[in-house]
């Protein structure tokens, strides 16, 4: 359990991974604006564990995540009271993924995360390109290229975690399919991004019910 205190909403601060814009445009020879929050491009690694049949995920506190289980009038509130909403409230499952913040390939920003995020040493020929796709296009038009790796366990030099310095505290989460597969019949409330769907789903079709097709057809009646 985190041990959240000290909460509270501000005004923007620009930084370097979001920026609000508004884009003025004529289109059609109609005037138009369109309010956006820019963000940086990133990369998604859908990571399986062939020794132990587990999907890879990484389970962290995420402060957005956070902020929006909270009604709308009560964000304002300073401090936000953390004990009429816990921070398990921001707790997220996704795959492992970072942004494309150095001058390198998306290829070779999996490899650094699965290492930095899970603790595996990968190569880059180990990583299956996916596909590249919008997150949002509607507020951020920003692109995730996202890759799959099968590891295995002699693949693990430690234990990840992500950047201490830059006060990342991840767990990695092993989870057998049957378990993720959960987060799919959940209709209320899925604590997982939409682009760990996205790569899900893409796994489902593509790797595990050429494994296991029985099994998952039991979760599609
Ligand atoms: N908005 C923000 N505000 C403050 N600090 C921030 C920040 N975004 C990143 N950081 C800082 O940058 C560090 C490194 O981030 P990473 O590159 O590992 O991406 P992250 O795993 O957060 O996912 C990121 O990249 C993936 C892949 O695009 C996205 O899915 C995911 O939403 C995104 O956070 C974070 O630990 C944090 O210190």
């Amino acid at each position: 359990m985190e041990d959240l205190s000290e909460v509270h909403l501000t005004e923007y601060i620009p930084t370097i991974y979001t920026s609000p814009r508004t884009i003025y445009y004529t289109q059609n020879g109609k005037q138009r604006k369109w309010h956006i929050m820019a963000e940086r491009n990133g990369v998604v690694i859908v990571l399986y564990n062939s020794t132990r049949d587990v999907l890879i995920l990484v389970k962290q506190f995420r402060a957005s995540a956070y902020i929006h289980q909270i009604p709308e009038e009560e964000r304002t509130k300073k401090p936000i009271d953390v004990k009429k909403y816990p921070p398990n409230l921001g707790i997220t499952y996704e795959f492992c993924a970072g942004l494309e913040d150095k001058n390198i390939s998306t290829a070779e920003t999996a490899r650094e995360e699965i290492l930095e995020e899970c603790g595996y040493e990968v190569t880059l020929d180990q990583l299956e390109k996916i596909a590249t796709i919008k997150n949002l296009s509607e507020t951020t038009g920003a692109r995730s290229t996202f890759y799959y790796c099968e590891v295995t366990d002699e693949m693990r030099l430690n234990h990840g975690g992500g950047n201490e310095e830059e006060g990342e505290n991840i767990e990695v989460v092993e989870m057998p399919v049957e378990e993720v597969l959960r987060f799919t019949t959940n209709r209320e409330y899925v604590p997982c991004p939409i682009n760990f769907m996205f790569g899900l789903y893409w796994f489902l079709n593509n790797k595990y019910h050429t494994k296991y097709a029985s099994c998952y057809s039991l979760f599609l009646v």
